[in-house]
């Protein structure tokens, strides 16, 4: 099934100019527009230059099957877990048929999310050697002249989009100059890497961060602009510790500054790096102070750690403990009290940070509570406890870790009965709720030809309701990923998104996967429902799970969830006649658009011949095309009755008078606005008293001209 759908049709990188990534420079944006400009004709004048001396010679293409991952007759790789990929920056179109334009749809689709992907063809299709070359000569100048090499690799980018990013541009040099260059003489002209991470850094002990602060001592010259920076202590530092460039300290999660709590988004941003960069942070929070202040606040935090090391974490005292008991039971139930829905907010991330965890902390992405896998420290309020279910009903509806979508706990949920046993009774006391925790979810389906549409799931084993029969496995993509895909998928046959709650994007079995992608939907009679589980890692699982008693053949559905008025379009469209109806449907909205121009062109014509004309011909010829507007000609007759002798009043007026005509042209506008707003219109109508609007003021005006 499925089969040979993805031919490499490729265009790639998105081209949309993010000035975000020229913050910083010291240039605005169109200073930034103006040098990304002179670099884009740089590299062009580069490659046409180079393209003569290494011209491309025609190498024996590999087939276009040896390139595709998908063989004929596979259509998908068998996977037991789920990947988490990147949103991707080439687009692999789906090959419709020969009669279908590729390269039409590339475009739409372009057009359609230029802040996705797009969808750019290379400007010169060039070898790897001349591009080499090209990047070589350009890469000579940004050296010789000290230039932001920022500017060169969206430039290279922009012309090259195939080739990839802007950060992958400033990687792919070394690898050429290994390639093409015998001497190695081009690694010396030093690459760009945008090497900023989101990854936080924090390494979690107990109730306490560590982490490493580099020290000034070691650091002999500084691009800080402070005058005051830490690096440039004097190198008699009172710290002792001088035998390394850093220094590893601990800080309590819980680090409460009495009155400069404002402190901690720049302690949870300084920290969010691999290399806590204090001068860069003290120029985010500038109010907080120089870079030498906020580098001795933080190691002026660790000096006041008093429990000696060993200590973490720490057994709590009796009264800790009981009123950790006391906290214990109000979270649960605030749990029993939320709604399900609220509950679906849960994090699916487990948060890092520093402070109290909560709504008021920006750094924390627990809205509700805290999972078990959070990193906050022991007293955390939000920390979620695990459940307190009788034996055989943790995962159902009354389990409280169910319902915040984790699986139960071991050693926090107080009555599960994890154990595997062989005595059968006792198996149906084993907690339900602790399937991946346990062990590799087991796929009890296997594919064949399906009675409902094409490849279908079946059992391959006599199951109960309850029983958990696979997990849904694909690549774990974002949002914006999906949305792209989706569009994709409209011109191939099937689809395999699976949707995960809390905007954490889907699951995509197209490429990857087991026997769940092929499960057909059913809305009368699902057999299987679906589940979410969220684990440790922040890893997301979709659990298909047995709704009733089944023999091993049966063939399974769930319910796809799609509004029943939809089923139909979803499932009866031709691929092939969707994707011409796709370009024909673009291309009659772009006759659309045109048409409405060229009316706004021919209208905007018509006012200003129509305010050198008499009222009369005005009238008649607006009447032509909207009689309705005749009945508010009094509208402005009750202003000023341009067929009127005033009219030649107010024009003599206007000639010595400009005041006059502002006047004038004010109150017409005032009136007509009035008039309209009072009398609701139709929009046709409306647009008419605004010509007419036009034609007043250029009656009025025109004299003075
Ligand atoms: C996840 S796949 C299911 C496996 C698919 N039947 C196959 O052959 O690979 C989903 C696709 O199956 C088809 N499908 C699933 N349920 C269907 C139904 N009840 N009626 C028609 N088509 C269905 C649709 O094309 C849908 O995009």
């Amino acid at each position: 099934m499925c089969v040979k759908r993805y031919k490499n049709f490729q265009y790639g990188g998105n081209k949309e100019i993010k000035f975000a990534e020229f913050q910083g420079t010291s240039m605005n944006k169109n200073q930034t527009s103006k040098e990304i400009d002179r670099w884009k004709n740089k590299i062009r004048e580069r490659t046409e230059q180079f393209m003569k001396q290494y011209p491309k010679v025609v190498e024996m293409e590999s087939d276009d099957d040896d390139d595709d991952e998908i063989e004929e007759g596979c259509g998908y790789k068998i996977a037991y877990e789920n990947v988490k990929i990147p949103d991707e920056e080439t687009l692999i179109m789906p090959y419709v048929n020969e009669n279908v334009d590729h390269d039409k749809i590339a475009e739409i689709l372009q057009q359609t999310y230029p802040s996705i992907v797009g969808y750019h063809k290379n400007e010169y299709d060039i070898s790897d050697r001349c591009f080499f070359h090209v990047m070589k000569k350009c890469l000579q100048e940004v050296n010789k002249y000290k230039l932001d090499p920022k500017f060169f690799y969206h430039s290279l980018y922009l012309i090259f989009p195939i080739r990839g990013s802007a950060n992958k541009m400033s990687q792919i040099f070394p690898t050429l100059a290994e390639k093409f260059d015998a001497r190695l003489d081009a690694l010396t002209l030093e690459p760009w890497k945008n090497d900023e991470t989101d990854t936080k850094s924090f390494s979690s002990h107990g109730n306490h961060f560590s982490y490493c602060v580099p020290l000034p001592y070691k650091v002999d010259d500084s691009n800080c602009k402070s005058t005051e920076c830490f690096k440039r202590e004097d190198r008699t530092t009172p710290i002792d510790r001088k035998d390394s460039d850093r220094l590893q300290i601990f800080v309590k999660k819980s680090v409460n500054i009495k009155g400069r709590e404002h402190f901690l988004p720049f302690m949870n941003h300084l920290f969010s790096t691999k290399d806590p960069d204090f001068c860069r942070a003290a120029k985010k929070f500038e109010t907080l102070g120089t870079c030498k202040e906020l580098h001795e606040f933080v190691l002026g935090l660790e000096m006041r750690i008093t429990e000696p090391m060993e200590a973490f974490p720490r057994k709590l005292s009796p009264n800790e403990r009981y009123r950790f008991h006391e906290r214990r039971e109000d979270v649960e139930k605030e749990i029993a009290e939320k709604s399900e829905q609220e509950l679906e907010s849960s994090p699916a991330n487990p948060c890092t940070h520093f402070g109290p965890c909560g709504p008021g902390n920006e750094d924390c992405s627990c809205k509700n509570f805290c999972s078990p896998f959070c990193q906050c420290d022991i007293n955390c309020k939000l920390r979620f406890q695990g459940c307190k279910c009788k034996p055989g009903e943790c995962g159902t509806n009354r389990c409280h870790c169910a319902n915040q979508w984790l699986e139960c706990i071991p050693g926090r949920c107080t009555n599960c009965c994890s154990e595997e046993t062989k005595d059968s009774n006792a198996q149906k006391l084993v907690c339900k709720n602790s399937i991946l925790s346990r062990k590799a979810v087991p796929c009890l389906l296997k594919s064949g030809k399906s009675k409902i549409a094409g490849t279908g799931a079946f059992l391959t084993v006599d199951v109960e309701k309850g029983d958990c029969v696979g997990e849904y496995i694909g690549h774990h993509i974002s949002m914006e990923e999906t949305e792209r895909r989706d569009e994709l998928y409209k011109f191939a046959a099937n689809n395999y998104l699976f949707q995960l709650p809390n905007g954490q994007g889907n699951l995509d079995g197209a490429l990857i996967g087991n026997a769940t992608r092929f499960v057909n939907h059913s809305s009368e009679n699902p057999n299987l429902s679906t589940t979410y589980r969220n684990m440790l890692n922040g890893n997301s699982h979709i659990l298909f799970i047995a709704e009733m008693d089944m023999k091993a053949g049966t063939e399974v559905t769930i319910d796809y969830g799609y509004p029943k008025e939809c089923e139909k379009v979803m499932f009866t469209y031709n691929h092939e006649k969707k994707a011409q109806k796709y370009i024909d449907e673009y291309d009659e909205e772009c006759q659309e658009i045109e048409k409405e121009q060229r009316k706004k062109n021919r209208k905007s014509y018509w006012a200003s011949y129509m305010a050198i004309q008499p009222m009369e011909i005005v009238s008649r010829e607006i009447a032509k095309f909207e009689p309705e507007i005749l009945t508010s000609n009094a509208a402005y007759y009750g202003i000023i009755n341009l067929s009127d002798p005033s009219q030649v009043v107010f024009n003599v007026l206007s000639v010595t008078s400009a005041p006059v005509d502002i006047v004038v042209t004010l109150l017409c506008r005032w009136r007509t606005i009035a008039y309209t707003r009072k009398h609701h219109q139709s929009e046709a109508l409306e647009k008419l008293h605004k010509s007419r609007e036009l034609v007043f003021s250029c009656q009025t005006i025109g004299p003075l001209m």
